[in-house]
């Protein structure tokens, strides 16, 4: 098995205007997804909108990945994952969620859930608050430092969670050697948690304890 972070030479500055270009279009992708759930027009204009998201789609693929894209790095150490299906800033699937780390072993996020985001009526799925704990942990886990993945993710979910606002916050607990424990929760800003967690984050055995995402690409394809 391979995890290979590619190493592609472009410049910050060109990266950071590039996500900045792709994040608007991802943004009103979204709102495209919003729409399309909640329109009430009449078929043949559903029929209409969907030739000219045809089209539009056609426009996109005429320079396209061979595959998924990946996690990329230059050698500013500038990284970016467009593709992520939690923070990929390329992915209209993936909730508009940015992740504060306000000091290593702790974060937050602040996000609104609307109506892609529903499991029971009028709720978030819980599938989708499971999505948005295990990165905001596997974050606080790697703090961007080292690489980590998720071996066991427990989940209580205590009380439902009504789609809009959102709160996400997570900490380390404890670590011993390549295991570290993480504690989290979400929930409406302000009230008790809706879900709470706690997961075992690995340090894969191929991994460096604490590197650099070349040495991470090296150590995974060695
Ligand atoms: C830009 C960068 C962004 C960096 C920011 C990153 C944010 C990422 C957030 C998203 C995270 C994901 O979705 S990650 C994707 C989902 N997770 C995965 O796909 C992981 C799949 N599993 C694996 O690849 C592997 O099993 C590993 C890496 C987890 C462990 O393999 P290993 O490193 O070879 O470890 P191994 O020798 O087997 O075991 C070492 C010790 O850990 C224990 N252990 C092993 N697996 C588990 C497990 N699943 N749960 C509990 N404990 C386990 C063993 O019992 C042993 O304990 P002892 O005998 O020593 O006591």
């Amino acid at each position: 098995m391979t995890i290979a972070f590619i190493h592609e030479e472009i410049p910050t500055e060109q990266v950071e205007q590039r996500e900045k270009v792709l994040s608007s279009l991802t943004d009103a992708v979204r709102d495209l997804v919003d729409a399309t759930i909640r329109s009430t027009v009449a078929d043949d204009e559903l029929d209409a909108v969907r030739a000219e998201v045809e089209a539009l789609a056609a426009r996109l693929r005429a320079a396209q990945l061979p595959g998924p894209a990946g996690v990329r790095y230059n050698s500013e150490g500038r990284s970016w994952n467009w593709g992520n299906a939690v923070v990929g800033r390329g992915n209209a699937v993936a909730p508009p969620v940015d992740i504060t780390h306000d000091e290593f072993g702790s974060a937050y996020a602040e996000l609104t859930l609307g109506a892609a985001y529903e499991g029971p009526p009028g709720m978030v799925h819980g599938g989708v608050s499971a999505l948005l704990l295990d990165q905001i942990m596997g974050e606080t886990a790697s703090g961007f430092k080292r690489l980590t993945m998720t071996g066991t993710l427990t989940l209580r979910y205590r009380r439902p969670l009504p789609l809009g606002p959102v709160r996400l916050e997570a900490q380390i607990d404890r670590e011993s050697g390549r295991k570290i424990t993480v504690e989290a929760r979400i929930g409406v800003p302000g009230e008790d948690a809706a879900v709470e967690a706690t997961g075992l984050f690995l340090i894969p055995s191929w991994a460096p304890l604490d590197e650099s995402a070349a040495s991470w690409s090296r150590s995974a394809e060695g």
